[in-house]
């Protein structure tokens, strides 16, 4: 047939024909497509569910629902520490996959493109979003000034001043409470509020005033909300579409009020960016120089290599990713902690005592060995993080040409490689009994042959990763590490707690409450997964000693 011929065929279908035959020519496509990525795909030997080899789209639904987490560890479960997650997508559940993929520095990985998608509304992206490893790396450098060590010791009188805030509030309500002196708090919301106060402190220089005014306690939900408008996009085959107009009005129809939050808390940072870079500018030099919150670094921050500083878009997402990074993370680990100490008495007896007999007051309450010599008690924050990570689901890579060995399978470049915290801290392997809160498993028992073995805990320590590990691992840890070990202990050392012996109606217990997948147990912490973590309660009953 001539050219001339075809041309003339074509303009003689109908509009309704091409219609037809666009869609058989697409169905065709994705049928032949799913045939090769279960039958000639290198990874097609992998185990894994079906839909899941052959469409990334059911992410997608598992992103929105907020189960990502709880799908992860359900898929190892049924498939083994292996699974194909998506056609390109491989998830484990094993100490030397973690290794592998996120310990070495020349490890052949990247962060995968969904990260592109998380702070596109600054129009720049983040340290923890920037993918191209040199700039990461010269990112970091500069970043990391503001959680060095001594920068982490002075940032222990934030972590007091707020506390005292706090505690002024639960002292408050147990005068209210009469007689008992038992107050009632949603220690879910007050560990919010007070990290977020925590947070704008040591990133601003001055607190947001969660705790004892409503004006800025909008800022988490906003973080919440935006997280999961941002999550869900950022699973989509097709995010890169969307990296350019998250911010736009069009985003703020289709994407309704999560998509309106997500802006509205990169407008928060912004402003809180502008009014401290304002301040920094009508100090004098010296002042500035005792003002050492992370935005001071951030601002003087020059790459020894290049010399080169942060654009504003730059310092806007890296504001916004202190806010986010530090603050949700902190609150979810102590609300964690108090959720499983006040439903295990004896552990929770256990660590008081070891806390009490630690320290005789408050003031004494300090970083260092006496501190870290309460070993139960940082048992149960390591226990906190193993069975509540906040950050619950894998962090992908992308492996780069090349390809990489990871527990003897070949994995060929462009594949996405991750182990998800929540999954791999369920793992029976590594952790005996999972879903039980068991401060012990991080302390070698005494006696030979007694649970758990030198050999027990070394295991369970290489599978912990909440803070992910290697240099995309947080740069915050030790940060969090005294913040979580100064309030817990602070916590205890100043407080009775119990579980109330009934809870009111609109109570959040925090524990799972029906048969929905996956949240069935009524004993266990629930979290919503929007790579940040959405939860409730718990509702506890706080004396002041
Ligand atoms: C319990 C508390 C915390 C947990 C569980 C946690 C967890 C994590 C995880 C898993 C990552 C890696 C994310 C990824 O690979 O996508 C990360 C990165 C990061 N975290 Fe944390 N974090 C906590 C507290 C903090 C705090 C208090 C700060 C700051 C004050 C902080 C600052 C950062 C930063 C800047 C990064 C990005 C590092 C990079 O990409 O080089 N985090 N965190």
């Amino acid at each position: 047939m001539k050219l001339n011929d075809l041309v003339a065929k074509a303009a003689s279908i109908s509009a309704g024909e091409w219609v037809l035959l666009l869609v058989a020519y697409a169905v065709l496509y994705q049928l032949s497509l799913s045939v090769y990525r279960v039958t000639l795909h290198p990874l097609a030997k992998i185990p894994g569910p079906f839909l899941n080899k052959i469409s990334g789209w059911t992410h997608v639904f598992w992103a929105i629902s907020g189960k990502r987490h709880l799908y992860l560890t359900w898929a190892h479960a049924k498939y083994g520490p292996i699974v194909r997650n998506g056609p390109n997508e491989l998830s484990f559940t094993t100490d030397t996959a973690l290794r592998s993929i996120y310990l070495p520095k020349n490890a052949n990985v990247q962060k995968a493109k969904m990260y592109l998608t998380m702070d596109a509304a600054t129009g720049s992206q983040s340290t923890h979003s920037t993918i191209d490893r040199m700039e990461h790396a010269a990112r970091r450098r500069v970043l990391s000034h503001a959680f060095s060590e001594s920068a982490v010791r002075s940032a222990e009188q934030f972590v007091n001043q707020n506390l005292e805030t706090l505690f002024r509030i639960i002292r408050e309500k147990s005068k209210e409470s009469g007689d008992s002196g038992w107050a009632r708090a949603d220690m879910g919301k007050l560990m919010n509020w007070y990290s977020f106060d925590v947070m704008g402190t040591l990133a601003f220089g001055r607190k947001f005033d969660c705790l004892e005014s409503d004006e800025h306690r909008i800022v988490p939900s906003l973080l919440l909300s935006g997280s999961r408008f941002t999550h869900s996009l950022c699973h989509m085959p097709i995010a890169w579409v969307f990296n350019r107009i998250v911010a736009s009005p069009l985003m703020k129809v289709i994407g309704g009020k999560p998509a309106r939050d997500n802006v509205k808390y990169y407008e928060y940072a912004d402003k809180q960016l502008r009014e401290r870079i304002e301040e920094e500018n009508s100090l004098d030099e010296k002042s500035q120089i005792a003002r050492k919150d992370s935005t001071h670094y951030l601002l003087h921050a020059k790459d020894p290599e290049t010399g080169r500083g942060f654009s504003y878009s730059e310092l806007h997402a890296d504001a916004s990713l202190l806010i986010a990074a530090g603050s949700d993370t902190v609150s979810t680990t102590l609300a964690a902690a108090i959720f499983y100490l006040t439903r295990n008495p004896r552990a929770l007896e256990e660590a008081t005592r070891e806390v009490r007999a630690a320290f005789a007051s408050p003031e004494e309450v300090r970083g260092g060995p006496v501190l870290n010599g309460c070993k139960y008690m940082v048992a149960c924050i390591d226990e906190a993080l193993r069975i509540a990570p906040a950050v619950p689901s894998d962090l992908p890579r992308e492996v780069l040409p090349g390809g990489m060995d990871i527990d003897g399978y070949h994995i060929p470049a462009g594949t996405t490689v991750g182990v998800g915290a929540f999954a791999i801290h369920h793992s029976e392997k590594y952790y005996p009994e999972p879903y039980k809160f068991m401060p012990e498993r991080w302390i070698p028992a005494e006696k030979e042959g007694e649970w758990p073995s030198a050999e027990d805990v070394r295991m369970a320590h290489a599978a912990h990763c909440p803070f992910s590990i290697g240099i995309r691992g947080c740069l915050g840890k030790n940060m969090a590490m005294m913040e979580l070990k100064i309030t817990l202990a602070r916590l205890l050392l100043e407080f009775d707690m119990r579980l109330p012996a009934k809870f009111g109606e609109n109570e959040p217990e925090g524990g799972g409450k029906d048969e929905e997948w996956g949240r069935d147990r009524k004993d266990e912490y629930q979290l919503t997964d929007w790579f940040i973590c959405d939860r409730s309660g718990p509702v506890v009953e706080l004396k002041p000693v």
